[in-house]
């Protein structure tokens, strides 16, 4: 790791846990549930609809404890609250990280430079609900006068991800009139799958950018839009067929749109935790408007739970503090997350992007180089089916990996006994990586199917599975608007909660800027007349943009 400041790794709070760390090395979890027959109850907490049980870690009371007096000595109650006050938390960009306000139905002012936000948010809110019942009551209707038949959203990374997800979340409460579709990716593929599948007189479309200034975005509108006006749009129907949500009014009025199809976007809400906003209109298109408000309802309830609950029993900042334990003394690198719900299959792609862009960080919030590592890479994906894909990692691999394991009680679907099969694979996932299989059980185990003592001995080694993998397991009733809306917030707050741990910005994102400087010279070399470099280059890039140039003679 770079040298830079040490503060938070020469605070005695820490060093008490890396001496803990030592004194835990050896515990095995199996042990500590032998022990204590109260575990699983006494390391178990509610909140916002949530359950939580956190008893299958490398952690004990004293663990907790320590955990718990690190996140009060780098002052985690007090960030909290400079959040939900509204203060500028997004230090490098000057201003505060609402989204927590987006989802208050308050009447308690919260103040941005001095003026309340909340009669705006709550105007869009209403702008919203206006809109979503013209749609679905049919009184806004295409150019031709048929009804709109599908959504097609337009944007990408926080304009995406949430929105996405939490659509596909609630496919059960979809109102039979819309089908909403996503584009993002650059990639014409993206786009020309999509414009395949609709009908451009029933076809309502959605721009969706805070800046109105993103590449991919810009230009798959573009597509869209000579699409509407190929087959049979004409330029006044525009208006008719195209929203756009952002915070940069002009620049898209100066892409066409009508004043009064823009949904506004503010710059104290990050991208990535801008689906509260009018960004999650294709969601209430999709669901309705009581279903979006009984999300944002659900993530209320997890803010009010985040901000009230002592450390010990808060859900976001108990989860928080083991990520910290893991990545932090534990050496784990990665976490994964591992929806048991089908309907949830997206939750790890944006739970990357939660995570991944707010603190994957190099330096502490005054720009001093940090000496221990910030965010883990997030990955997962869908129970049971990474059973039979990466979970043998999990289970043998050389690396730590702890999990979080998220099922709802009931399904929506209760397909014969499918929803016991799915929840006993859950549960004998998180139980297999907690107790694993000794050497003495493997053996005993294949003396039992009759071996040879020979394929005993040589075999046994091969089935030992170490056990003492670290997991939670979050529960809710059912997948519904509230516990998914909550669900999301308590990942927002766990980041959060990190963040502030390791004293980063969680909320701005400078490094991907670089690339998007970058990738403008890149264009202008495999588009333009010579591809000749302008400005600095090296030898890889140049001699691929020459085999893009030169594709149609290379037969590439
Ligand atoms: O909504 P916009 O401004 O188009 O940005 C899209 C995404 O691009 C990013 O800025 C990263 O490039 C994300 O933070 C954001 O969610």
């Amino acid at each position: 790791m770079p040298e830079g400041s040490a503060s938070l790794t020469s605070r005695q709070q820490w060093q008490a846990l890396a001496r803990h760390q030592k004194d835990l090395e050896n515990t095995q979890m199996r042990e500590l549930f032998r022990k204590d027959p109260e575990r699983a109850s006494r390391f178990f907490i509610t909140g916002g609809g949530l359950s939580l049980d956190y008893s299958r870690n490398r952690a004990t009371d004293e663990t907790f404890g320590k955990l718990t007096a690190l996140a009060r000595a780098c002052g985690v109650p007090e960030r909290i609250e400079a959040m939900f006050r509204g203060e500028a938390i997004n230090i490098t960009e000057k201003r505060p990280a609402l989204h927590v306000a987006l989802r208050d139905p308050g009447r308690e002012p919260v103040l941005v430079g001095g003026e309340d936000i909340t009669p705006e948010v709550r105007h869009t809110l209403d702008r919203m609900e206006a809109f979503v019942q013209d749609i679905l009551n049919r009184r806004r209707t295409g150019r031709t006068g048929k009804v709109f038949t599908d959504v097609v959203s337009i944007g990408i990374g926080g304009s995406f991800l949430g929105p996405k997800l939490v659509s596909e979340a609630l496919k059960p409460y979809w109102h039979e009139q819309l089908q909403p579709h996503y584009v993002a990716n650059i990639d014409g593929t993206h786009i020309a799958e999509v414009l395949r599948r609709v009908n451009p007189e029933t076809t309502l479309f959605l721009i969706q950018s805070k800046s109105f200034g993103t590449q991919e975005t810009l230009e798959n509108s573009k597509i869209a839009r000579d699409w509407f006006l190929d087959n049979g749009g004409a330029h006044a129907d525009i208006e008719k067929h195209f929203v756009a949500v952002t915070a940069n009014t002009p620049e898209a009025i100066s892409f066409g749109m009508a004043e009064d199809n823009i949904f506004p976007m503010w710059g104290w809400v990050g991208g990535r935790y801008s689906l509260w906003s009018a960004i999650g209109l294709p969601v209430a298109l999709t669901i309705g408007m009581a279903n979006f408000r009984a999300l944002l309802q659900g993530a209320h309830e997890m803010d009010n739970h985040f901000r009230n609950t002592p450390l010990e029993q808060n859900l976001p900042v108990v989860m928080a503090m083991l990520g910290i334990w893991y990545s932090n003394f534990w050496g784990a690198e990665t976490h994964a997350i591992l929806p048991y719900d089908h309907y949830l299959r997206s939750l790890p792609a944006h739970l990357q992007q939660l995570d991944m862009e707010s603190n994957g960080k190099r330096v502490t919030q005054q720009g001093e180089p940090l000496t221990y590592h910030s965010g883990p890479v997030i990955w997962g994906g869908v129970g049971a089916n990474g059973q039979h894909a990466f979970h043998q990692l999990l289970h043998q691999g050389t690396r730590l990996i702890p999990a979080d394991f998220i099922i709802p009680l009931k399904s929506h679907n209760p397909v014969a006994s499918h929803h016991a099969t799915l929840f006993a694979n859950c549960l004998s996932q998180s139980r297999a990586l907690m107790a694993g299989k000794t050497l003495q059980e493997a053996t005993e185990e294949l003396q039992k199917e009759g071996l040879s003592a020979a394929d005993v001995e040589f075999l046994a080694p091969h089935k030992v599975i170490p056990g003492n993998k670290p997991s939670n397991t979050l529960l809710m009733d059912k997948a519904t608007p509230e516990t998914v809306g909550a669900l999301i917030a308590l990942y927002e707050h766990r980041t959060f909660v990190q963040g502030i741990i390791w004293d980063v910005d969680s909320f701005d994102q400078w490094g991907v800027e670089l690339g998007k400087q970058l990738g403008k010279g890149i264009l202008d070399r495999l588009t333009g007349e010579t591809g000749e470099a302008t400005g600095a280059s090296d030898s890889s890039t140049d001699n691929l943009i020459r085999l893009f140039r030169n594709q149609s003679e290379t037969g590439l």
